[in-house]
C-alpha cells in the first residue's frame, strides 16, 4: 500500500473535503471559553477542539507556540493532543516554521518527524530563509518516514510581501525539484496565504500540497481561495484558526460550514459526509 503523506493527504482531502483546522489555543480564547490560562486551560480547549473536528475535516494544525508558552507543561499537552489527533484519524499537521543549518535541522527533523517520536507529526512547516538546501535533511526525514513538510513561500501577513516576493520564485521552483516523480503529491507543501491577491508565481509543476492560511479573521473568504488558487484547486488546502473557535458550542457547525463552502467552491467532494 503507498502510505506517503502524499497519499494519505489526497485520501483524507478526498474523504473529508479541503479544509485544515487551526488548533490556536490563545489567552484569548481561552478566556472567551471561559476557561483558566494554563496548561489545564490548554489541555481542556485542545481536548474539545479534537472532539468536535477531528473525524470531519482532512487536516488540524496545532500552533505549537502556544503550547510552548507554558514550557514543559505545555509540550506535554501538544504531546498528548498530537495523539489524540491521530486517534481521531485526522492528519497532524504541527506549525513549528522550523529553519536553521543542517545539522540542526537534523535535531528538528529527529523531533517532528521521526516516526515513533513523541511530538511526530504528519507534517511540518518550515521557513527557508536559511536557504532551501538548509532544509534538505529534513525533506529527506520526511521521505525516509513518509511524513511531508510545508514550506513557507509567501505567508498571509501584510508585513510579508516586500521580503517574500523577492525568493518566493526560487522557493517553489526548489519544492517543485524535490516532488519530482511523486505520486499524487510529493513530501514537500507549500504556504501560501490565502489572503493573497493573486498567486505572482506558477503553481502548476509544484507536484505538492499548498496550505492556505488566512480565512477567516485575516479577512479572506472561501470565495477568495477558489478564485485565487484556481489553477491548482486541486491542492490547495484552506486553513482557519479563531473564526471556528471563539464559541466551544459552535466549533464542530463552523468548521462545517466552511468545510462545505471551501468543497463547493472548489468543486470537490466530501465523501465521507457528516
Ligand atoms: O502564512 C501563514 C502561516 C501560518 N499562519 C498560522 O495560521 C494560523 C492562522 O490563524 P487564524 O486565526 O485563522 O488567523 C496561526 O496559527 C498562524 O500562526 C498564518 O496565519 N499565516
Amino acid at each position: 500500500m503507498n502510505d506517503t503523506f502524499g497519499a494519505r493527504l489526497r485520501a483524507r482531502l478526498d474523504a473529508y473535503g479541503p479544509l485544515c483546522v487551526g488548533l490556536d489555543p490563545s489567552p484569548a480564547l481561552l478566556h472567551a471559553w471561559g476557561l483558566d490560562d494554563s496548561p489545564a486551560g490548554l489541555e481542556r480547549f485542545s481536548r474539545t477542539v479534537v472532539d468536535e473536528v477531528g473525524d470531519v475535516v482532512a487536516v488540524v494544525k496545532p500552533q505549537s507556540a502556544f503550547f510552548e508558552r507554558w514550557g514543559s507543561r505545555g509540550i506535554t499537552v501538544l504531546e498528548r493532543t498530537i495523539a489524540d489527533l491521530r486517534e481521531a484519524g485526522t492528519l497532524v499537521l504541527l506549525d513549528v516554521k522550523r529553519g536553521d543549518i543542517g545539522s540542526t535541522m537534523a535535531a528538528y527533523a529527529e523531533a517532528y518527524l521521526d516516526r515513533g517520536g513523541p511530538l511526530a507529526a504528519d507534517a511540518v512547516t518550515l521557513s527557508p530563509y536559511l536557504g532551501f538546501g538548509s532544509l534538505e535533511v529534513a525533506i529527506t526525514s520526511a521521505m525516509v518516514n513518509d511524513a511531508g513538510v510545508f514550506v513557507l513561500a509567501r505567508t498571509s501577513n501584510p508585513e510579508a510581501a516586500p521580503l517574500q516576493r523577492h525568493v518566493a520564485g526560487q522557493v517553489i521552483a526548489a519544492a517543485a525539484a524535490a516532488n519530482a516523480g511523486h505520486t499524487p503529491f510529493g513530501p514537500v507543501g507549500l504556504v501560501m496565504g490565502a489572503t493573497l491577491p493573486e498567486l505572482g508565481e506558477p503553481l502548476g509543476d509544484l507536484n505538492g500540497p499548498i496550505l492556505a492560511p488566512g480565512l477567516g479573521v485575516q479577512g479572506a473568504t472561501p470565495a477568495d481561495v477558489a478564485r485565487v488558487f484556481a489553477s491548482v484547486r486541486h491542492a490547495v488546502v484552506p486553513s482557519v484558526s479563531r473564526a471556528v473557535l471563539t464559541d466551544p458550542k459552535q466549533v464542530r457547525s463552523r468548521t462545517l460550514d466552511y468545510r462545505d463552502e471551501c468543497a463547493a467552491l472548489l468543486g470537490a467532494k466530501v465523501a465521507a459526509q457528516k
